[in-house]
């Protein structure tokens, strides 16, 4: 949970400001209606995620309000009733994250926006990709600010070397001009691999060449922005790819996900199975195990269907957590399976462990043991649908044979 600092003189707008952020679970609020209460809050904690700023404040008429936040290092987002160019530039200068006029309702969603996005950002890493070590110590002290992970490269073949190292990256910042390989053939080179929503790249370049914007675009590049950068522009073209990038995210999820426990779902399975059973030589390393819940209808029938729910989704959970570097997929009901590339040994000492993790477990308020039965299919099979059958059947020996077992081809085991 994140706190964030609201000071704030107008009681209408401390209360729509702190529904609109506590409306989202991630934040609390620290309202204050005055510099003398900001001043009391920060002196018994500075641990705000942001800070949201009245310029004007009955006891502090000039502003004092921001510089008080800053000077505790707490980033602060300024909202007020009104600007002048001058006082927006002085705020920018001195290192306000934005500034959001009070002009209607929707300046209110505006923060509450913002500061999601700063929370969202504390996860997501930056590439920045400039030869030139000024340049690059400016654009990362701007993204530090609005809490970005960064990473730094000198080069094209720096940044391509990064990229395989930080598979996490999903924002990338590019010069143009580039000793060697420019930011044009850097963005054709990534987009072999990474799709437009993977990774945002974002080109930059000092002249005023018309064509530049084009050609990066066309070389896949999801956006361009001149130097020297402008600091709203800089943020808002930021904020808008990474909130396109979320929204695609959260499409795919919805169609790749289930929706109650959260792993891969059926058709996730079987689309990635066709890559995975093209490649012969990995298709000989596939382990597919089907796992079922024993007993689960009783739950259901003693306890309700909420209680089974819960329960799916802390087993769920547990096979997640047991299977982190495999695809774990809700087959149906209280059927999963786990399609693994792992080597056996290692797999199998993951399911015993998991086995006995599930025995162990207490599941869901109503204080549940719940056991499962596991059918396993290690050698190799032409098509998941091969696979997945011997699988299915040595569940369903599982099953007959006294449930809470795990059943593979070379090991029959009842443990108990
Ligand atoms: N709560 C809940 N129950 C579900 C869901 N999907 C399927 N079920 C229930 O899962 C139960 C499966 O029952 P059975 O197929 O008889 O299996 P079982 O009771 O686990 O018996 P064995 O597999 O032989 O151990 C049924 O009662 C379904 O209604 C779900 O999403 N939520």
């Amino acid at each position: 949970m994140y706190k964030i600092l609201v000071i704030e003189d107008s009681v209408t707008v401390r209360m729509i400001v702190k529904k609109l952020i506590e409306d989202n679970p991630h934040f609390t609020c620290e309202l204050c209606k005055n510099y003398a209460e900001a001043q009391r809050a920060l002196s018994k904690s500075t641990e705000y995620l942001v800070a949201v700023v009245d310029l004007n404040l009955p006891d502090a008429p000039n502003g004092e309000s921001v510089d008080l936040v800053l000077s505790h290092n707490v980033p602060a987002i300024v909202l007020s009733g009104n600007f002048d160019e001058s006082t927006r530039n002085q705020l920018l200068e001195k290192g306000i994250l934005d500034y959001i006029t009070k002009e209607s309702p929707y300046s209110y969603v505006q923060v509450a926006n913002l500061i999601d996005r700063i929370r969202k950002n504390i996860s997501v890493s930056v590439l920045v990709v400039d030869d030139s070590q000024d340049s690059r110590d400016h654009i990362c002290s701007l993204l530090r600010k609005f809490q970005f992970k960064v990473n730094e490269a000198y080069s094209s073949e720096d940044a391509l070397n990064q990229l395989d190292i930080h598979n996490d990256i999903k924002l990338i910042i590019s010069a143009h001009n580039l000793p060697s390989m420019d930011g044009y053939k850097l963005v054709k080179t990534i987009r072999h691999e990474r799709g437009m929503q993977d990774v945002i790249f974002i080109g930059l370049s000092a002249t005023k060449d018309s064509v530049l914007t084009s050609k990066f675009i066309k070389s896949g590049a999801n956006d361009f922005l001149g130097k020297p950068l402008h600091h709203e522009e800089f943020f808002s073209r930021i904020m808008h790819n990474l909130d396109s990038q979320d929204m695609i995210q959260t499409i795919k999820d919805s169609a790749n996900l289930d929706a109650l426990t959260k792993v891969y779902n059926r058709r996730y399975l079987h689309k990635r199975a066709d890559e995975l059973y093209a490649d012969k030589k990995r298709s000989s390393n596939i382990i597919v195990s089907m796992i079922d819940a024993d007993n689960f209808k009783q739950v259901n029938d003693t306890y309700g269907h909420k209680a089974g729910d819960d329960f799916l989704q802390e087993f769920a959970s547990l096979l997640k957590k047991y299977f982190s570097n495999d695809l774990v997929v809700r087959y149906g009901g209280e059927e999963f399976t786990i399609v693994s590339t792992q080597p056996s040994e290692k797999y199998y000492s993951a399911l015993s462990e998991f086995m006995n993790t599930v025995r162990q477990t207490v599941f869901t308020p109503h204080k549940l043991n719940i056991t499962c039965s596991i059918g396993v299919s290690s050698e190799t099979h032409p098509s998941l649908e091969a696979q997945l059958e011997t699988a299915d059947a040595r569940l369903y020996t599982a099953k007959n044979t006294g449930k809470n077992r795990i059943i593979t081809q070379d090991i029959s085991q009842k443990v108990s």
